[in-house]
């Protein structure tokens, strides 16, 4: 089953609440909420009493991408507010593995996230305990920036890898998706699509529907 998941960092933050409705009328399966905190990365974005305030606009599944140093500290408060699954960067734990088990501990979805030039290795021990894989497919840290070609080989790398470990992961990509590659990265093994500025610029529910068109010609097969 592939999934959208609109990143509201590219909504009308003014009329956040309508952005997301729309967003869920349309046909997204998740919220994609960017966590940013100006060291990780150079931006900062919002955080958990944004993410408390908008929990009551919609019952769809919160994807909160934390894009923030040491993120076991926030954990538990981001589970408070309503994430539903929390995905944290490999190269922003100290201890992945015990930041992996309190996300688990917690009783929502693990995910972990790898920047482009971070290697496929730095999973080895760690797939067993994650729902998903989040491969960044830009720099994170703003959006509307470029895909990265050599993105595709690298998901089509990780799906190989999931499958011959006999697991079930999600992978997630994140950046720079727009109608033009959708076809690309879901034949390349991705099964979570982000979305951001492609989703919210112009008419949400269109975009959404045009999104969803192609990715049915998949959940055929
Ligand atoms: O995590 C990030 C950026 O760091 C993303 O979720 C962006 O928000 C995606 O935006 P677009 O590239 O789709 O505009
Ligand atoms: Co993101």
């Amino acid at each position: 089953m592939i999934k959208l998941s609109p990143s509201i960092l590219a909504a009308d933050f003014k009329n956040l609440s309508d952005n997301i409705q729309k967003a869920d009328q349309a046909g997204a399966q998740y919220i994609h909420i960017d966590v940013m905190d100006g060291d990780f990365v150079p931006s900062i974005s919002l955080g958990v009493p944004v993410i408390q305030s908008i929990r009551s606009a919609t019952d769809k599944i919160f994807d909160v991408h934390l894009m923030v140093s040491n993120p076991e500290r926030y954990i538990a408060d981001f589970v408070k507010a309503g994430a539903d699954i929390i995905t944290v960067h490999a190269e922003a734990c100290k201890h992945l593995d015990r930041t992996l088990n309190f996300i688990k501990q917690n009783g929502v979805k693990v995910g972990v996230a790898l920047n482009p030039s971070t290697p496929l290795s730095a999973l080895d021990y760690v797939l067993d305990l994650v729902d998903m894989v989040l491969i960044m497919t830009v720099n994170p840290g703003f959006g509307g920036q470029a895909f990265i070609a050599g993105m595709y080989d690298k998901v089509t790398r990780l799906r190989d890898m999931i499958k011959d470990k006999g697991f079930n992961t999600d992978i997630e990509v994140d950046g720079g998706i727009t109608q033009d590659n959708l076809d690309k990265i879901i034949e390349a093994g991705a099964n979570v699509i982000v979305a951001g500025s492609s989703i919210f610029q112009g008419d949400i529910k269109e975009n959404i529907t045009s999104f969803n068109n192609i990715i049915s010609k998949y959940e055929s097969m």
